[in-house]
């Protein structure tokens, strides 16, 4: 049975190429961000996220982290302003985590990593879909946030506690009425750089919107993230932990800061 991509040994990201070529392109997420050779771009707009906590469809475990996802058939959850041009539906919201509180985040600043980060992903209402739009240079836009950790993080609270409910992968439930906005930073002050998914397929369609501000979580909360497992119900339990691809080269990219 060929086993599909993951974060082990035999299937992480150093062996994503051979099935995913795209892998080694020259716009590849994440990267390592270095605030010093970012350029100030003034003509940068102010970050606009308008969501509709009534859109949320529910929370799964897909085996590689979990996801909430949203009702993206109008424009009511929506990314527009910062580097991108027209509407952006929000599709889904996801984390990437460390089994350690050392690591963790796909994007890194100056080389350090955060033990958490979340995605907030869209697409282009241009595109007819989520599908369609990914395929485009310019079809999706994830907003990252670094989680340090601090003390709790109320706003957290309810994520966690569908765990229980989405323990293996497959396994979804219930979840509604989640305003995603009460998980952003007080500062929309923001990194933007051109690149891709960070999971096959890799698409380089996307418009990375990195905020500055991190969210607190605190050492607690990181051990519910690790709760969850990789595998169905019945297999041989692994820890979900440790589901980010590292930096890639940045290929003479330009990293771009809303904020000098
Ligand atoms: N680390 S991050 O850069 O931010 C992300 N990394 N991956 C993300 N998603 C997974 C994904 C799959 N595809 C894709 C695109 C075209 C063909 C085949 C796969 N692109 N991204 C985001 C994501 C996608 N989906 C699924 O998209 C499918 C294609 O539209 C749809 O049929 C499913 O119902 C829906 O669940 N969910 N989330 S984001
Ligand atoms: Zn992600």
């Amino acid at each position: 049975m060929s086993h599909g991509w993951g974060y082990g040994a035999n299937n992480g990201p150093e062996t994503w190429g051979k099935d995913f070529p795209v892998a080694n392109g020259r716009r590849q997420s994440p990267i390592n961000i270095v605030p010093k050779e970012a350029q100030y771009d003034s003509t940068l707009k102010s970050l606009k996220l308008k969501y509709d906590p009534s859109n949320t469809k529910g929370i799964l475990n897909n085996g590689h982290s979990f996801q909430v996802d949203y009702e993206d058939d109008a424009n009511s959850s929506i990314l527009t302003g910062g580097p991108i041009s027209g509407t952006y539906r929000l599709k889904q919201f996801h984390f990437h985590w460390g089994a350690s509180n050392d690591r963790g985040s796909e994007h890194t600043i100056n080389g350090i990593k955060s033990p958490c980060e979340l995605h907030l992903v869209h697409w282009n209402t241009k595109y007819p879909s989520f599908g369609e739009g990914a395929s485009q240079p310019d079809g999706l836009a994830v907003v990252g946030v670094f989680l340090k950790i601090s003390a709790a993080n109320p706003r957290l609270q309810k994520v966690l506690d569908a765990f229980d409910s989405i323990k293996t992968k497959g396994k979804q439930t219930v979840f509604a009425n989640f305003d995603p906005k009460t998980l952003l930073p007080d500062s929309m002050d923001f990194w933007t750089y051109d690149g891709s998914l960070t999971t096959p397929p890799l698409l380089e369609s996307v418009s990375w919107i990195v905020l500055k501000e991190p969210i607190s979580v605190s050492r607690t909360q990181m051990a519910r993230f690790r709760g969850l497992l990789f595998t169905r119900e019945g297999e041989a339990p692994c820890c979900m932990v440790d589901n980010y691809r590292p930096p890639q080269p940045l290929k003479g990219r330009q990293v771009r800061a809303s904020f000098k």
